[in-house]
């Protein structure tokens, strides 16, 4: 066969419900798009003034937006550029052809083209969604006569035409019974809000102007004040809490980006925030959806991003990764990462007192992101059961030489309870220990992070293992019991023990003769899974703790003393039920018995 080369057509009639119906996957984006239409045609007004191309009086430029419950009709209206007959024609008529695009290709040598909205010569059809019939009433600032058109969404329309006094554009749309919803004040109203409300021209709806056309974001940081930022926040979450501190992020090379991050208070229990950072695109609310854009470790941030530059889907709905999108994200970790910095070099006791909040950014920054660590380190804080804080460095450096095992690894000592491991806490101190705190959920995963990333550091948990062997430096005491005797001793615990393990040790005398430990790495695995929401293998697995019998205490020596049987066992009992009792493990039944066991004897 020989090869024929052809041109692909389209049947516009069966284009056309597609483009109407399923280009857009919501169908209150009607607005923003008509809306985005009326603010376009103004700000190219504007431009045309600004160089002299038009002369005229500007007047007021607000857009209105109007429902009409008894007639059925939305209307939008502008004081914009207009359209000749001819220019409906070719902007309106042609689908996919578009005079924003147009405008920015005859004027892309000018300053400043940049707050044009449309690209893609579509948005208009969306106003089929919702009406069934369309009608344009639109006069050019040229001095032209002014056009009506009309069409029913199919592909055929009427042109004629108008008598119109005021220079702009009138969209008319006579809403469709299946889509009544939208001639509620109160629907319009929200859309308006949720995409419209930092449009840079001002919105009139119910005789009110519903946006700021100026938000912050789009002034330089020098002309801001604390107060501006902080009452920005409220206009975006007014029923937020104060925020921490704040990032202003203005990029121009090489992309466009500017906006306002927040950190906002985080509790310890983080839960994930309603309150979401907002991504628009030329002052145009795209999605409060920002994964790929912001890194994950700061989606818990709040505030706004504006970027012509993500790239947008047809929908404007969401967005797509592409180069341009990592570089965003991590620009967004170095803004991070500097400012925090800058705050800890600054105000060290101010950047301590909100650690609380930002050591949950930052660990999850350290556990997810190596370069975000590279710069982290400096400022990771580290706090002990004391309430002081140390960085990473000064810590070291505190424990170093106290708290060295016999392989010169430093072991950082940590309690995820102070309360509950307040016997552990107080051994610890006894030898001159330090002990950190680690009670975020996050501080399992960041743990492991800091050992892979750190030399010869170890974190243990101070109920980990008995006190000598927490920080093992290889000086074991002397056992005073005798082989058999330590046989005797390991058989009466294992009857009272369940499954638990018994590790029999030389400890001082002053330590307690029988406490419960939970050995490091299987514990550790076990919380990460938890934190990652896995029920793996370690999640599953019933841990089994190890009792540490002081083979030095008195009362060990006691017990093999003890004749009989039964009193033996009785204290045997007593005294693993003792360690569980420290270790916040005895309840119910078993503390109940525990107790009148103990009143008995008393
Ligand atoms: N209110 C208006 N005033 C003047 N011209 C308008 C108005 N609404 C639409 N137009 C013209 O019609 C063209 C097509 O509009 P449409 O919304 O379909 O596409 P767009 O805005 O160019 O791109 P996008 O699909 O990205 O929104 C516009 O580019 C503009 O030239």
């Amino acid at each position: 066969m020989v090869a024929e080369k052809g041109t692909i057509s389209i049947n516009t009639e069966n284009i056309f419900p597609i483009i109407k119906k399923f280009l857009y996957s919501d169908h209150e984006i009607f607005l923003r798009e008509l809306v985005s239409n009326a603010v376009d045609a103004t700000q190219k007004l504007k431009k045309l003034a600004s160089m002299g191309e038009f002369n005229g009086e500007l007047g007021d430029l607000t857009v209105k937006v109007s429902v009409d419950k008894e007639a059925k009709t939305i209307t939008i209206s502008d004081k914009g550029i207009g359209m000749s007959a001819e220019e409906i024609k070719k902007y309106i008529n042609q689908i996919a052809f578009s005079g924003a695009k147009e405008f920015l290709e005859k004027y892309k040598d000018t300053q400043d083209t940049n707050q044009i909205i449309g690209q893609f010569g579509l948005g208009f059809y969306s106003a089929f969604m919702v009406a069934q019939n369309v009608e344009i009433i639109t006069k050019s600032f040229r001095d032209e006569p002014a056009a009506r058109w009309i069409c029913d969404g199919s592909t055929e329309f009427e042109i004629s035409e108008v008598e119109k006094e005021e220079r702009g554009t009138d969209i008319i749309l006579h809403v469709a019974p299946d889509s009544e919803e939208f001639l509620d004040n109160f629907r319009i109203s929200q859309i308006l809000e949720k995409y419209a409300k930092f449009l840079p021209i001002e919105i009139e709806f119910d005789g009110k102007v519903i946006n700021n056309p100026n938000p912050i974001w789009t002034k330089s940081p020098s002309e801001l004040t604390e107060e501006d930022y902080k009452s920005f926040y409220k206009e975006l979450y007014p029923f937020g809490e104060e925020p921490l501190f704040w990032i202003h992020l203005n990029v121009d090379y090489p992309f466009n980006l500017t906006g306002v991050l927040y950190f906002p208070k985080v509790k310890k229990d983080f839960q994930l925030n309603r309150e979401k950072v907002q991504l628009y695109s030329r002052q145009v609310f795209i999605t409060d959806d920002v994964k790929d854009v912001v890194p994950e470790f700061l989606q818990m941030l709040h505030g706004v991003i504006d970027s012509p530059d993500i790239p947008l889907n047809v929908s404007r709905s969401y967005l797509q990764a592409d180069g341009n999108v990592k570089k965003i994200n991590s620009h967004i970790t170095k803004k991070v990462a500097d400012k925090l910095q800058e705050l800890f070099r600054q105000d060290r006791k101010g950047f301590e007192e909100k650690w609380e909040s930002v050591g949950i950014f930052a660990k999850y920054g350290i556990i997810s992101d190596d370069k975000f660590y590279d710069r982290a380190k400096e400022f990771t804080l580290l706090k002990n059961v004391d309430n002081e804080y140390f960085t990473i460095d000064e810590y070291r450096e505190k424990v170093q030489v106290n708290q060295s095992d016999k392989d010169s690894k430093a072991v950082f000592l940590y309690a995820n309870d102070a309360n509950q491991q307040d016997a552990f806490i107080a051994s610890a101190k006894k030898r001159g220990y330090d002990v950190l705190i680690m009670d975020s959920p996050l501080d399992a995963h960041f743990i492991n992070a800091l050992e892979s990333k750190l030399e010869n550091v170890t974190f243990k948990r101070v109920d980990s293992d008995s006190i000598d062997k927490l920080i093992d430096k290889g000086l074991a005491m002397e056992s005073v019991l005798s082989d058999d005797e330590k046989k005797q001793v390991e058989e009466l615990f294992k009857a009272v023990a369940g499954n638990n393990t018994i590790q029999l040790e030389a400890l001082p005398t002053d330590e307690l003769p029988v406490t419960i430990v939970q050995p490091e790495f299987m514990r550790r695995w076990k919380d990460m899974s938890r934190v990652s929401g896995q029920n793996d293998m370690f999640g599953m697995m019933p841990m089994g703790n190890n009792v540490v019998i002081n083979t030095n205490h008195a009362l060990v020596d006691k017990l093999i003393k003890t004749t009989d049987a039964e009193a033996q066992q009785q204290l045997a009992k007593q005294l693993y039920d003792l360690a569980l009792l420290a270790q916040g493990m005895l309840s119910g039944g078993d503390l109940t018995r525990f107790v009148e066991r103990t009143v008995a004897a008393l």
